[in-house]
């Protein structure tokens, strides 16, 4: 049975982002994942977290104004101090949350700036990331994403993530691989997750088209769940999609999708 965490940014929506927790706990989560951690005080989401034992399996590193259409600023040579400064307020609150890994969106392509510098901007970025976060006992992610969600995001493919890794050459920086970009991008779910395994350190769901619900849309979970379960992947599940009605009206797929 894979280990499901509730993404309180998409889920239990129908409460305040601080009844998420309660909500998510009651709903059978033991783990959460969210966007973002920053506009909240960390004693109030560890107490969160303690209150109705979850655990903290996720956020992102700061990925500039998000209200104004940012969506990560590591690609952005003319970003280099606010990203690293980023780095250090996510390590703190994974500290804080006793969350072991953490996301770095690549963020939009600027215009104007050279590929070769951008692509630079972002290895060194996450070379600085994951050196920092490797001392902290922290991991770091990537995710592709696709285009059609965040058009002009730098990173879209498992196969660009994965040369990414290699360029970086840490032992520290691992795919975050969310199978609804991935069936938007690339398809060939099953094959994929086998071929980079080792370098998959968290999965993230939805289905497609539509976001919603696994068992919504053209996605076969009920065959992915066993696979992952058989390929000997141990780590959480994120469960981040748009509820198609309330979130507890639409977890009945858990039970019907992996008995
Ligand atoms: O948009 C997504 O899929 C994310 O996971 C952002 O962190």
């Amino acid at each position: 049975m894979p280990k499901f965490a509730a993404n309180l940014t998409m889920l239990f929506n129908e409460v305040g982002f601080l009844d998420r927790f309660e909500a998510a706990a009651d709903a059978g989560f033991k783990g959460v994942e969210y966007l973002f951690p920053y506009a909240f005080r960390k004693d109030e989401l560890a107490e969160k977290l303690e209150r109705f034992g979850l655990t903290q399996v996720l956020h992102n590193l700061p990925a500039g104004n998000w209200d104004s259409g940012e969506r990560g600023i590591a690609c952005d040579p003319s970003r280099v101090g606010e990203f690293q400064d980023g780095v250090g307020r996510a390590i703190e609150y994974a500290q804080a949350l006793g969350c072991k890994q953490v996301n770095c969106l690549a963020g939009k392509t600027p215009a104007g700036v050279d590929a070769g510098r951008l692509r630079e901007t972002f290895i060194e970025n996450l070379r600085f990331a994951a050196g920092e976060l490797k001392a902290a006992g922290i991991r770091l992610l990537v995710e592709p994403i696709n285009t059609w969600d965040i058009p002009g995001f730098y990173l879209n493919r498992t196969a660009q993530a994965a040369e990414i890794l290699e360029a970086v050459g840490s032992d520290n920086l691992f795919i975050q691989y969310d199978i609804y970009h991935a069936q938007r991008m690339e398809g060939e779910l099953a094959n994929t997750i086998k071929h980079y395994l080792p370098q998959i350190a968290h999965i993230q769901l939805a289905d497609n088209p539509g976001r919603n619900e696994p068992g919504t849309g053209e996605i076969n979970y009920r065959y992915l769940f066993d696979f992952i379960d058989r390929s000997g992947y141990d780590g959480w599940i994120g469960c981040e999609y748009k509820p198609a009605a309330t979130t507890r009206e639409g977890l009945g797929w858990i039970e019907a999708l992996t008995r």
